[in-house]
């Protein structure tokens, strides 16, 4: 209780939105890599997450608790914990990785079945840029299916986190999205 008052007066005295993120997606697609590159503006050096990570993450006048969970086949399954509070959905995809482009796509279908995730908002990153050949953000628009959406908010966004670019693009899409949103309240999740 005094952890969630303290939150919620934070948030007041400083006129900061905090909405809750979900960042999943293939393992290897490098949502660790875009977390710590968002949160430190570092590149740091990852091992495969197998669990998660969570960092709050300011953004002009709004605060982003981004839950990075991991992406293995076999760990998929806890994705569903972190459905509760989320606002926005990050689904992170490697566009070198045509092979699994399709396994991706089913991922994501799945995941916005799920009654929980109706409201939020669907940020893609369409991740390593830098690389050649790599899908264009059209194509992975088409390889995800995204037109055949109905009432969903989607965007995609290419980018390179190495370098950081197209990393802003994509949580100024974020912002504008859900700032009609009533801000997150704390959940079960948070550190007491
Ligand atoms: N070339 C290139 N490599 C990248 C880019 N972003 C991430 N990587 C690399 O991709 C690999 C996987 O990155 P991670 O961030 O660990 O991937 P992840 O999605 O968190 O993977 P899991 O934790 O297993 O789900 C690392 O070697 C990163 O350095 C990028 O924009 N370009
Ligand atoms: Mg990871």
């Amino acid at each position: 209780m005094g952890h969630f008052l303290g939150k919620l007066l934070s948030t007041i005295s400083w006129g900061t939105k905090d909405y809750g993120i979900l960042m999943v997606g293939l393992d290897n697609a490098g949502k660790t890599t875009i977390l710590y590159k968002l949160k430190m503006g570092e590149l740091v050096t990852t091992i495969p997450t197998i669990g998660l990570n969570v960092e709050s993450i300011k953004y002009q006048n709004v605060s982003f608790t981004v839950w990075d969970v991991g992406g293995q086949d076999k760990i998929r399954t806890l994705w569903r914990y972190y459905f509760d509070g989320t606002q926005g959905l990050i689904f992170v995809v490697d566009s070198n990785d045509k092979d699994r482009i399709s396994e991706a796509r089913d991922e994501l279908h799945k995941l916005l079945n799920n009654s929980e995730l109706t409201e939020a908002k669907l940020l893609v990153f369409a991740n390593k840029q830098d690389l050649a050949k790599v899908l264009t953000a059209k194509e992975v628009t088409d390889k995800l299916h995204l037109n055949r959406l109905k009432q969903r908010e989607w965007h995609v966004q290419p980018c390179t986190t190495t370098t950081g670019e197209g990393l802003r693009e994509g949580l100024d899409w974020l912002a504008a999205a859900l700032k009609d949103s009533p801000p997150r309240t704390a959940n079960v999740f948070d550190a007491q």
